[in-house]
């Protein structure tokens, strides 16, 4: 509400200030104009006035003229004892010219006692006279006056005069007559000439008794008897003098005024037009009202351009504010802290500077200073922090002030409010009798300065350390560094490499070639390496590996850095290694085995020409693939366990079996690992690769023959306690029931006895057939010696299915058999037992069995006993 009205105010103010001053210019200038009409207008009363009085005069002497002639015809009249007579008296030169003008023809008349006319020229005289007062006056009054008619209308003319009649006596006084003037009052007015009337003026002679008047304007004459006229009293506003008609006679304003002829009842009566009488008037008016149009226009002008100025003032004083407030937002943002000091200056002529205020702070500054910025703002400096007295910056702050030059230092301080050392940069700029000062907390610039120029060292003393030789380079290619190994590598000092001097080093033959590949590298910026030979001023040739790369930001290349590396002995341990790889190559071609090396990546790294034969009749190549890769996913799975224990430092030998090709080989594969140089990681894994084939069916056969016995075809004892071994250690993995038959043909000792050896023999192999044929195939079947057979049957699902066999067998063998013309009858006792992931061995387990046959015979043979034996055997018994 507050703003709204000061708004108001504001747009108001000036538009009613011009409008107050319109209205007073306009008001005096109404003022004055009326002042001045007043004044005009009096002026031309005044001036109408004495032309008035002039016209009253001129005729009052006109008419006393008339007068003194009347008193001049009654003087000669009686002394000439009435024989005086018109014609004389009026003759030229005679005693009326004297003191009239002769031009003048004034009707005269003589009248006798009896008021009969007896003279009478220039005229026409009623014959009545003596019938009008001023006859029966001059009758009756012998003493000698004039008289002034009432002004009489002549009948014939219509026109009005003033009749001037004087008594005329006998010598003895008696009444002789009288002698009359008629004065046509037209003839004043007509002399209005003398008068200096305005065009349009009128000049009038009115009669107080009857009202009638004569007037003349220009060159017309009016007789009237209708002028209706007043005198107005005097009043403030109305001059004495005026002469104000009721009703105008013409269309001519004009200002009248008027003079009183007492003597003669007559008013003298001038008007001046009002248009010329008022035209100094009307002239001055109209440069009032111009000057105050002029003054309006220049008024508004002003005021508006005062309300624009004062517009764009409010605008710029909101400008100068908001810039204020940015500016104050600035500071405040401002990771400096501004402040503004006033100075505070002694007494005195010389005004010396003793101390500053703070005129103005940010927040930074406040809490720079260990306060909030209203605490401090406009105290002194020496109650803020009196360090800044002592330490010598109020001092810095006055010789700013006094010198008029900015000062910018970078300093450390130890007098901030949390003691510490800081490195701060501060500004001091002049202001108007004080300092502004900007200050900046630059202690981690300055830290990482330090920390920058120790890194600087630090790599000097790096690169100078460094068994690399350095170079650097500009954008143009001058080397504008070297460091010392580099000195030593080439052979050149520093002084001498600067520039493009150190290309001096390379040998001739190899500076072409680098000149153009630096060149090159210009343009693609790609690194650049190579093997140069540098060549010392002695002679000495040195191997180098030369490496450099363009230093590019933001797309543009500011410089190279290379780097020389002293190759010579290196080079000459790859010679002799390169030497001795190829002895070692050739020897391993001549080898029949397949010898690879391969890496901690599983990639082969080496192989020799029997691998190549081996591995490249796809003709891919091997090296620099992985197993997987050069194998496929199926060998590899195979191989992938053997692969990780030789990585994992094992040294180990296996038979891997190869189906690949239409023969089926088997090679014995022996992985030895390589370790590193400290002999701690595995580095990769030789292979050692060969053909077993023959060899190992060689051995497969012997192993059979010695498995196998040689009677009956069965699997022999030997052949028995490894299968039992085999399966017993199956069903321990699988948690599979087994079961053991131990059998032995009842009474076969006999049937030796009585049929020979060979009907024995042949028993044993029909025995043998028979069992086979009651069995599955997949039961073991074996004989141990004489008539004692064994049965390994794996997977069984119940005891009972082992148990069923073992009957089944019993009763087979009940049947007799026919020995190629012998017949003979024999049985069978069995003992059966069973295995599922027992502490056993299989000769304990075999043990048990035996016990159960024998409980078996014990029960009159040619049955079985199933189970545990009734009297478990010692664990030792096998
Ligand atoms: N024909 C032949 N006889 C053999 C062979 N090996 C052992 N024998 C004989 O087999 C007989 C085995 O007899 P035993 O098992 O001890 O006695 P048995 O007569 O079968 O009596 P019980 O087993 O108690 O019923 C012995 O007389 C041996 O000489 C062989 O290879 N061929």
């Amino acid at each position: 509400m507050r703003d709204f009205f000061r708004r108001l105010y504001r747009a108001i103010l000036l538009p009613a200030f011009g409008l107050a001053l319109l209205i007073f210019t306009w008001a005096a200038v109404t003022y004055q104009v009326r002042q001045e009409r007043h004044t005009a207008h009096y002026e031309a009363v005044l001036h109408s006035q004495s032309l008035a009085r002039t016209l009253a005069e001129h005729s009052t002497h006109l008419l006393r003229q008339v007068d003194h002639a009347t008193q001049l015809f009654k003087l000669k009249y009686e002394e000439t004892g009435g024989a005086l007579r018109l014609a004389d008296f009026t003759r030229k030169n005679g005693l009326l010219d004297s003191l009239l003008p002769t031009k003048l023809d004034l009707p005269l008349a003589i009248l006798d006692r009896d008021g009969r006319i007896i003279d009478s020229m220039n005229g026409y005289f009623a014959p009545d006279l003596r019938r009008q007062p001023v006859f029966r006056n001059h009758a009756g009054n012998p003493s000698d006056v004039s008289l002034v008619a009432t002004p009489v209308v002549d009948s014939r003319t219509k026109k009005w005069q003033i009749q001037i009649s004087r008594r005329l006596n006998h010598p003895d006084g008696s009444f002789a007559g009288i002698i009359m003037v008629m004065i046509d009052p037209a003839y004043f007015v007509e002399d209005h000439d003398r008068l200096n009337v305005d065009p349009g003026g009128a000049v009038m002679l009115i009669s107080r008794e009857n009202g009638m008047s004569a007037a003349r304007i220009d060159d017309q004459v009016i007789i009237s008897d209708s002028i209706d006229f007043s005198v107005p009293q005097p009043s403030a506003t109305q001059p004495a003098e005026e002469f104000l008609l009721k009703r105008r006679f013409d269309a001519v304003d004009r200002v009248y005024s008027y003079a009183e002829m007492p003597r003669y009842l007559l008013t003298a009566v001038v008007g001046d037009p009002t248009a010329s009488a008022m035209a100094r008037f009307e002239r001055r008016r109209n440069i009032y009202f111009g000057a105050a149009a002029v003054v309006s226009v220049l008024v508004t002008l002003f005021v508006y351009l005062l309300m624009r100025q004062a517009h764009r003032l409010r605008h710029t004083a909101r400008m100068v504010i908001e810039a204020q407030l940015m500016l104050r937002a600035a500071a405040d943002a401002s990771l400096d802290a501004v402040y503004m000091f006033k100075a505070c200056r002694m007494r005195g002529a010389r005004r010396e500077i003793l101390d500053f205020t703070i005129a103005d702070l940010n927040e930074r500054g406040a809490q720079l200073m260990g306060y909030r910025r209203a605490d401090i703002k406009d105290k002194r400096l020496v109650e803020v922090m009196p360090d800044l007295h002592s330490k010598g910056f109020v001092e810095k702050y006055r010789h700013v002030l006094e010198s008029r030059q900015p000062l910018e230092e970078e300093f450390e301080v130890d007098f901030l409010p949390n003691r510490a050392v800081h490195w701060l940069h501060h500004q001091i700029v002049p202001i108007t009798d004080g300092v502004a000062v900007t200050v900046r907390d630059i202690t981690s610039r300055k830290e990482t300065e330090l920390a920058t120029r120790q890194q600087q060292a630090e790599l000097t003393a790096v690169n100078d350390a460094s068994p690399l030789g350095l170079l650097r380079a500009d954008a143009s290619g001058h080397c504008t560094y070297v460091n010392r190994t580099f000195e030593l590598i080439t052979g050149l000092t520093r002084e001498e490499a600067l520039g493009d001097a150190w290309m001096r080093a390379v040998h001739p033959q190899d500076r072409v070639v680098l000149k153009t590949a630096l060149q090159h590298m210009a343009h693609t910026r790609a690194p650049y390496q190579d093997t140069l030979r540098c060549v010392h001023p002695d002679g000495m040739i040195v191997w180098v590996s030369f490496k450099i790369a363009a230093m590019v930001v933001d797309g543009k290349v500011y410089g190279y850095v290379g780097t020389v590396d002293d190759i010579t002995h290196v080079r000459k341990s790859v010679m002799a290694l390169r030497e001795s790889e190829s002895r070692l190559r050739t020897i391993a071609d001549t080898l029949p085995a397949m010898v690879a090396y391969i890496d901690a990546e599983q990639v082969y790294r080496f192989h020799n020409v029997a691998y190549e034969r081996e591995f490249n009749r796809t003709g891919s190549t091997v090296l620099g693939r992985s197993i997987r890769e050069t194998l496929g996913a199926q060998r590899y799975a195979f191989l992938e366990p053997y692969v990780l224990r030789a990585l994992a430092g094992e040294t180990l030998t296996f038979e891997e079996d190869d189906d690949s090709d239409t023969t089926e080989r088997t090679y014995e594969v022996v992985y030895i690992p390589q370790m590193d140089e400290d002999g701690a990681n595995v580095i990769g894994f030789h292979v050692m690769r060969q053909d077993i084939t023959v060899q190992k069916r060689e051995k497969q056969r012997l192993l059979r023959l010695s498995q196998v016995d040689a009677l009956t075809g069965l699997t022999n004892r030997a052949g028995f306690l490894q299968k039992l071994h085999d399966a017993m250690a199956a069903s321990r993995t699988n948690a599979n029931l087994m079961a053991v038959m131990y059998m032995d043909i009842d009474r076969f000792k006999p049937v030796n006895d009585t049929f020979g050896h060979a009907v024995g023999d042949a028993l044993l192999k029909a025995f043998s057939a028979r069992l086979t044929h009651t069995m599955r195939a997949s039961d073991t079947i074996a004989r141990l010696g004489g008539d004692e057979f064994t049965i390994i049957m794996e997977r069984i699902h119940r005891t009972d299915d082992a148990a069923a066999a073992a009957a089944k067998i019993v009763t087979a063998m009940q049947a007799d058999f026919d020995l190629g013309g012998t017949v003979v009858s024999i049985s069978t006792s069995i003992g059966l037992t069973y295995y599922r992931d027992e502490d056993l061995s299989p000769a304990e387990l075999l043990n048990r069995a035996d016990i159960l046959l024998y409980e078996a015979k014990q029960a009159g043979r040619n049955t079985f006993r199933a189970g545990l034996p009734a009297h478990p055997p010692a664990s030792n018994a096998a």
